[in-house]
Order: C-alpha cells, then sequence, then structure tokens
C-alpha cells in the first residue's frame, strides 16, 4: 500500500458529556463513578446524551456517526457547532476551543468554520433557489453581486444551473436538497455538518445524492460529520464511522476495519448482515507479490525463485513494477533445458487484472475462471499485490489479511 500520510487534524473533541435536565453536572458525576444511562434516568431524571467521547477528526475526510435513534448522532453533532451546549468537555476546531467562546464569536465561527445541513432543507419558501444559496453570506454583510456570484457557482456544483430564480416549492425533494448543499458550500466553510441529510430522500435519489457528495468531497477537499442510522450509507459514505451506543462512541474505524474486526459483540451484530462482497476491495485481500521477477533476468533464476517458494506462476516486471506478464513453471522448465538466457518469448501478458478498488463482488466470478492469480494494479499500472482463491476466502471468514508492503 502506499506510504501512510499523516492526516491533519481538523476537530479534536476531549472527554464530551452532555446531560439534558437541570443541574446536568451531578449526572456527569454519576456517570465518571461507572453509573450508565437508565440507571441515572431513573434516580435522577436526568438523560444522558453524551457520555465521554474523545475522538478526532481529519481534514478532508467524511466522519461518520452512526448508531440507533437514541443513541447521541445529533446531540455529538450539534455540539460541535454548540446549537447544543456541551456539560464538560473540549471541542478544538481549528486549533481553537469553541467550548466557553461568547455568543458573538460562536456566530462568527458558525458563519465561517460551520455549514449545517438539515434533513429538512431549511429553506426559506418565498426566497428564490439564488436566494437561498446566498442567505448565509448575505448574514454576513457581503454585498448582492459577489453574494451572487458565490451563491450561482455553488449552484453549478450541485447540478442546479439553470433554477437560480424558481422558488423551493417548484423544486423536488432530491433538489431541494441539493440546495441546502449549494448553501453550505457558497458559505466557503471548511466543515460540513450534515444531519440525516438524505434520510428523507427516495432510494434512488438519495443513491444520488450519496454518489454527488463523495464528489464534491473528493473535489473540495471539505471535512464533512455526516449523522446517518443507515448502515450502508455510512459505509458508502464514510472515510471513517463512529458507531455509537447510550451516547458514547464504541469503535472508530473504516468500513473495512468495521467489519473486519468488530470491537465488541454490539458492533458485530449491528454489523451482521452487510455484504462483505460489496464493501471489501482487491487492496483488502490482495497478498504482496512476493516474490516477483525482472523482464530482464533468465529462466535459471525463475526456475530457482519458483522452487523456492513453491509456486507454480511468477509475475514479471519492470524495474518500476510495470507489468509484463507471467510465466509458468512449465515454460521456465522448457527455457532452461533449450539454454535460453531471458524469458522474452514464454511471458504470457495476458494475465487476469483488478485495480486496487475493485470491489470483491466482482472479484469472486474472475477467480472462479482464472486459471493465473489476478494482478492488483494501481492507477498507474504497476503491480501492487496478487489475489488468489485462498485470499478471497479468508476474508470473506472475517479472519485479518496479511499485511500489504507491495
Ligand atoms: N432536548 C433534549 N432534552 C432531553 N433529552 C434529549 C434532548 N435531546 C435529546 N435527548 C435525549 O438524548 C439522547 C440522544 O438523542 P439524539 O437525538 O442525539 O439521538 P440520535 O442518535 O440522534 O437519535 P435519532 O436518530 O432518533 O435522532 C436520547 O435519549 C434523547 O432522548
Amino acid at each position: 500500500m502506499d506510504e501512510e500520510e499523516t492526516p491533519e487534524i481538523q476537530i479534536e473533541v476531549k472527554n464530551l458529556y452532555k446531560v439534558f435536565g437541570s443541574k446536568p453536572e451531578k449526572g456527569v458525576q454519576m456517570l465518571k463513578e461507572g453509573k450508565k444511562k437508565p440507571e441515572i434516568f431513573e434516580k435522577t431524571g436526568l438523560t444522558v446524551g453524551l457520555d465521554n467521547n474523545s475522538f478526532e477528526v481529519y481534514k478532508g475526510e467524511i466522519f461518520v456517526l452512526m448508531g440507533l435513534s437514541g443513541c447521541g448522532k445529533s446531540t455529538l453533532l450539534r455540539c460541535l457547532n454548540r446549537l447544543i451546549e456541551p456539560t464538560e468537555g473540549s471541542i478544538i476546531i481549528n486549533g481553537r476551543d469553541i467550548v466557553g467562546m461568547d455568543d458573538e464569536e460562536m456566530r462568527k465561527i458558525r458563519r465561517q468554520q460551520l455549514g449545517m445541513i438539515f434533513q429538512n432543507f431549511a429553506l426559506l419558501p418565498h426566497r428564490t433557489i439564488i436566494d437561498n444559496v446566498a442567505f448565509g453570506l448575505e448574514i454576513q454583510g457581503i454585498d448582492i453581486p459577489e453574494r451572487h456570484t458565490k451563491a450561482a457557482e455553488a449552484i453549478k456544483l450541485v447540478g442546479l444551473a439553470g433554477y437560480e430564480e424558481s422558488m423551493p416549492d417548484q423544486l423536488s425533494g432530491g433538489m431541494k436538497q441539493r440546495v441546502g448543499l449549494a448553501r453550505a458550500l457558497a458559505s466557503d466553510a471548511d466543515i460540513l455538518l450534515m444531519d440525516e441529510a438524505f434520510s428523507a430522500l427516495d432510494p434512488l435519489i438519495r443513491r444520488d445524492m450519496q454518489d454527488e457528495l463523495i464528489d464534491l468531497q473528493q473535489r473540495l477537499s471539505k471535512t464533512i460529520i455526516f449523522v446517518t442510522h443507515d448502515l450502508d450509507e455510512a459505509l458508502k459514505v464514510g472515510s471513517r464511522i463512529a458507531l455509537m451506543k447510550d451516547g458514547k462512541i464504541i469503535q472508530i474505524g473504516t468500513a473495512e476495519e468495521i467489519l473486519m474486526n468488530p470491537s465488541n459483540e454490539y458492533v458485530e451484530r449491528f454489523v451482521a448482515d452487510v455484504d462483505m462482497t460489496r464493501v471489501l476491495t482487491a487492496q483488502d485481500v490482495m497478498k504482496k507479490a512476493d516474490p516477483i521477477i525482472s523482464c530482464k533476468s533468465g529462466p535459471r533464476l525463475a526456475a530457482r525463485l519458483m522452487k523456492e517458494y513453491g509456486i507454480s506462476n511468477l509475475f514479471v516486471v519492470t524495474q518500476h513494477r510495470i507489468l509484463k506478464g507471467i510465466v509458468t513453471i512449465d515454460d521456465v522448465v522448457e527455457a532452461v533445458k533449450n539454454d535460453h538466457t531471458t524469458l522474452e518469448g514464454i511471458v504470457t501478458t495476458d494475465v487476469p487484472q483488478v485495480h486496487l478498488t475493485t470491489p470483491l463482488a466482482d472479484i469472486i466470478p474472475m477467480i472462479a475462471e482464472a486459471k493465473l492469480p489476478l494482478a492488483v494494479m494501481d492507477d498507474d499500472n504497476r503491480l501492487k499485490g496478487i489475489i488468489v482463491r485462498g485470499s478471497v476466502l479468508s476474508a470473506l471468514a472475517r479472519k485479518e489479511s496479511e499485511p500489504i508492503v507491495a
């Protein structure tokens, strides 16, 4: 796999608590003493919203908060822009703790850094689309020409060019949600908070919007915190997913990490019905292509490597790991017998290939038919790993796949 870059932290949440009701500090105290949400409610009438959560959100990722109804997703999201006041803890955004900031300063941060997109669109019914999109900019005191230019750009980005002068009630649900998205994009905020933003949409439109969001995020590099109770949606859009229960994040990881290594039985049950073949990709199931051989080497070295490693096929590459093809043991033995000095003439170039991101669902039929291992390629056509039948089976058995260092 490529070298991991250290991600830049955009939001850091430390020991965040939220308890609803009067004298909430009492609830926090009880949580610290190890009492649980139902017991605290029973004894005090206080409702635990968030129970000691600490996590980081990286710049440019889609960080999903997921869990069943009432687990605290919306509370956590709303604490991030202090639409809900945390009871205790800190929330550091772009290096500054927003807990304790005065109202004036907080409003400024909300306007400039935090865009919010709601499920119910929250559009102003008597304003045109462009004025809806420009609304946040208007509040910031930006003049009409500039805000209309920015709003028109955002409208174009979400695919609604031509609808600038329409009214909200002339638009379908999916289009309204695009307006909500455009509004958040127009504000230049580098963080978008999305609360069940697609949950009210028809399934097909919802899928389109998910694709659009992933695409926009890749183009604009916004940091997005996305709340959903839908596991498929979380797995699809999330760079990382935080799974919550009773006000607490119980696991954070990529879709693959959560599916392959659920941290406890609750997570395991939560993800039990997921179709792994749609989530795992070639890079999750491949193994290191080792050994490989340079196209400049001869059949004797090939024969020795194949014997040493007990393999009957060997991948042949250039010095930059560009795939040339594969040689089989029979051809190599024949070439040695005939005193050939190069592999020329015995390299089979017709090797089945997949990309690092090819889903397992597409790989399984290929592996069933293929006589040779599959070559896993990156964008530059370099060999990154290989897939044999066994690696697919062990991944599906949810065993840890081998570490990959191609
Ligand atoms: N204003 C409030 N007053 C009292 N309790 C609240 C308030 N808001 C939320 N809660 C409680 O906090 C807990 C977390 O609620 P929250 O709305 O954050 O959950 P959620 O995971 O977003 O659920 P849903 O998907 O149903 O919106 C729940 O027990 C809820 O009843």
